[in-house]
């Protein structure tokens, strides 16, 4: 968790980007204190990695401004670069060289005293489960083992912030898990910061706190708890034989405003267990079915956007959009 006596360690203010007549990021302001694991949550297209971008300094922004460890995005980039590890979407391993060359190489790149060198690169390896398979080539990796070892790679030099775009992308259920065990394992050892982006809710998750971003603003941030809270408490939902009927039977009755979602009546309220059985009594309709849950930061993305965020995430479309920026490189 991060420590509030420091001064935060990243700090964006007024923040913008555009590309032509496209607005990727609007006025994004937000500060992340060392230690903490900070998500920036939000559908493809939503500015995230163009975020990213500007904070590792290798995107300029068209206004506002931010620091990484103290030091300016835009006039003290050796620096910055020097306070950070990146990993980013694609892979960017040297797949002819094995999997402790590719870490010395980066090493050497960054200057890591020859000293140090070998230490670290065990260090990290073991860290990574990956110490025993340091002489296999790159090609034969899987892809999570490919980014653990990025994830590795991205530490040699011992950066103060990690930086992860969508560091699970791709990968399947387990081994996003197994992934999300060695960052988390990352932070409570080393109390290294890590800010990463991902359009996968349960992931958003695991984060101390997320910032949603949609359509290049920031629209809610905080812990996933505090946001579900937002809310406004457990969600019930009920299939009736007259809906409208129950609608206003629910308000008359309850005082509480339901609305209609996929021919079921949905309404919210505090401690929802302790309600439900008192409303099943009370109810003069014909309940078909009742159910309650918890709500998710799919619901708090529904409530500050009006719409969700698992159909966009899917949409091949957006996904063939950002392949095609991918493979025509970043300016
Ligand atoms: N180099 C570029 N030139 C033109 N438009 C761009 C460029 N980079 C990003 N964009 C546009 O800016 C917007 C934000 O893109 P960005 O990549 O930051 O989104 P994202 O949230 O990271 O989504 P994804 O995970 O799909 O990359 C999108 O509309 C995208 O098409």
């Amino acid at each position: 968790m991060a420590d509030n006596s420091k001064s935060p360690i990243i700090e964006v203010s007024g923040l913008h980007r555009s590309f032509g007549k496209l607005e990727a990021v609007k006025d994004v302001s937000f500060t992340v204190g060392e230690g903490e694991i900070f998500g920036f949550l939000g559908p493809n297209g939503a500015g995230k990695t163009t975020t990213i971008n500007i904070l590792c300094t290798l995107l300029l922004p068209t206004s506002g401004n931010a620091k990484v460890n103290g030091y300016d995005v835009i006039m003290q980039t050796d620096d910055v670069r020097r306070s950070i590890g990146l990993v980013f979407q694609e892979p960017t391993l040297d797949d002819y060289l094995n999997a402790e060359q590719n870490l010395r190489f980066h090493a050497y790149a960054y200057g890591v005293p020859p000293a140090e060198r070998e230490t670290r690169i065990r260090e990290l390896m073991e860290m990574v489960e990956l110490w025993d398979r340091r002489k296999d080539q790159i090609n034969t990796f899987s892809g999570g083992m490919k980014r653990r070892l990025e994830i590795a790679r991205g530490l040699i030099h011992q950066p103060k912030v990690l930086f992860l775009d969508e560091p699970t992308i791709g990968l399947d259920p387990q081994t996003r898990r197994n992934i999300w065990d060695h960052i988390k394992r990352l932070q409570e050892q080393t109390g290294l910061t890590i800010f990463m982006t991902t359009h996968y809710m349960e992931e958003a998750e695991n984060c101390d706190r997320i910032a949603i971003i949609d359509y290049g603003k920031i629209v809610a941030l905080g812990t996933p708890e505090k946001l579900k809270d937002s809310v406004g408490g457990d969600l019930v939902t009920i299939k009736t034989a007259d809906n409208n009927a129950a609608i206003a039977e629910i308000r008359q009755q309850f005082g509480i405003e339901a609305g209609l979602k996929d021919d079921n009546v949905v309404f919210s309220v505090q401690h929802g267990e302790q309600f439900l059985p008192e409303f099943v009594r009370q109810f003069t309709g014909s309940l078909l079915s009742v159910g309650i849950r918890r709500p998710t930061l799919d619901d708090v993305f529904l409530k500050h956007t009006g719409r969700e965020i698992r159909a966009e995430a899917a949409d091949p479309l957006a996904m063939i959009k950002r392949q095609r920026r991918i493979q025509g490189g970043m300016h």
